[in-house]
């Protein structure tokens, strides 16, 4: 009997949330390395369904870099990062887009549908969903300078088309957005997967954002977690180098999406199973908040 009251005491501490978020607009940031195998990508579909069927409109933007890299590497395509964007030529691009939305996309839809979600794949270009300019990386030199860098077809997102994504919220569909943009004249565009979720967020006004890594959160250089980091602490953490690499995207993406309106942004483990319900529905909470 005492574990059926313990079971019934999980569920009661999850009442709450779901109060709070019923109705609400969460967008999940599914990255390629969150994607390690079976089990994880079954609990992620799982986690995205019960969300749904207690009313809360989960979004989905799923990233596939690891994924890309395995086909670039493939076609003896080598690429490189500037601050956690990948350097786009023609070639790769063509490589990104086919990854993107004819794999990986497929893919999410795929395990969300088979677990009894409706789910809907859609890229950037899809009803001009993710409308792009390019995007040119500022790199911060030892001297202070600070140089913009072109870095082929990457793109950042000027407009997003949230009435498609609320026509679909509206018909009980979870949308599962690729991250590849449409430029003025029709081009297609690379855009970093944290940068769409932060994006897309913000222009649903989301309650909230989480983006699922490959590590537990924002750590400092001891490598311990920062488990909450207020705003304005950000641009001092990656110009003093404690933050590098794909975590930049990351924790930029949450500012901005804070900037917007979203009321919280978390960066957690996609490694452990029901990130997303642990995030969500527990007093604890897990990984790293960015806050006002
Ligand atoms: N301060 C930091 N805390 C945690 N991870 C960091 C930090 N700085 C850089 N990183 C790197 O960022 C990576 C996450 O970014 P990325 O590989 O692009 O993930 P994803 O594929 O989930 O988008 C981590 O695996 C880690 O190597
Ligand atoms: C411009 C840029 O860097 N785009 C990313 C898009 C995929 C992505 O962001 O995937 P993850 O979230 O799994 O890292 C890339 O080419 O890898």
């Amino acid at each position: 009997m005492q574990h059926l009251i313990e079971k019934a005491n999980t569920l009661m501490e999850a009442l709450p949330y779901i109060r709070r978020f019923s109705g609400k607009t969460i967008v999940i940031k599914y990255g390629g390395h969150a994607m390690a195998d079976e089990a994880l990508k079954e609990s992620f579909a799982l986690d995205v369904i019960l969300l749904k069927s207690l009313g809360i409109n989960a979004v989905v933007v799923h990233g596939g870099g690891p994924q890309i890299n395995e086909t670039l590497k493939r076609y003896g395509i080598v690429s490189e990062f500037v601050k956690g964007m990948r350097v786009t030529d023609a070639a790769t691009m063509q490589v990104v887009e086919m990854v993107l939305t004819g794999q990986v996309n497929t893919e999410v839809v795929g395990y969300l549908n088979q677990h009894g979600g409706r789910a809907v794949g859609l890229s950037g270009k899809d009803g001009s969903l993710l409308q792009c300019e390019k995007l040119l990386q500022e790199v911060k030199h030892d001297d202070g300078t600070v140089e913009k860098v072109d870095i082929g077809f990457v793109g950042d997102v000027v407009k997003v088309n949230q009435e498609l994504i609320q026509t679909l919220e509206h018909g009980k569909f979870i949308p599962v957005i690729a991250p590849v943009g449409v430029g003025e004249h029709g081009e297609s565009y690379n855009i970093n997967a944290d940068l769409v979720a932060g994006r897309v967020a913000g222009a649903l006004r989301a309650e909230k954002l989480i983006l699922l890594t490959d590590v537990e959160g924002v750590k400092d250089t001891d490598g311990k977690l920062l488990s909450s980091i207020p705003f304005d602490d950000v641009p001092r953490l990656i110009d003093g180098k404690v933050i590098t690499g794909g975590m930049i995207p990351k924790v930029t993406c949450c500012v901005d999406a804070i900037t917007e309106g979203v009321k919280k942004a978390s960066i957690i483990d996609g490694r452990v199973l029901h990130a997303v319900l642990l995030e969500i529905f527990t007093d604890v909470g897990v990984g790293t908040e960015i806050h006002r």
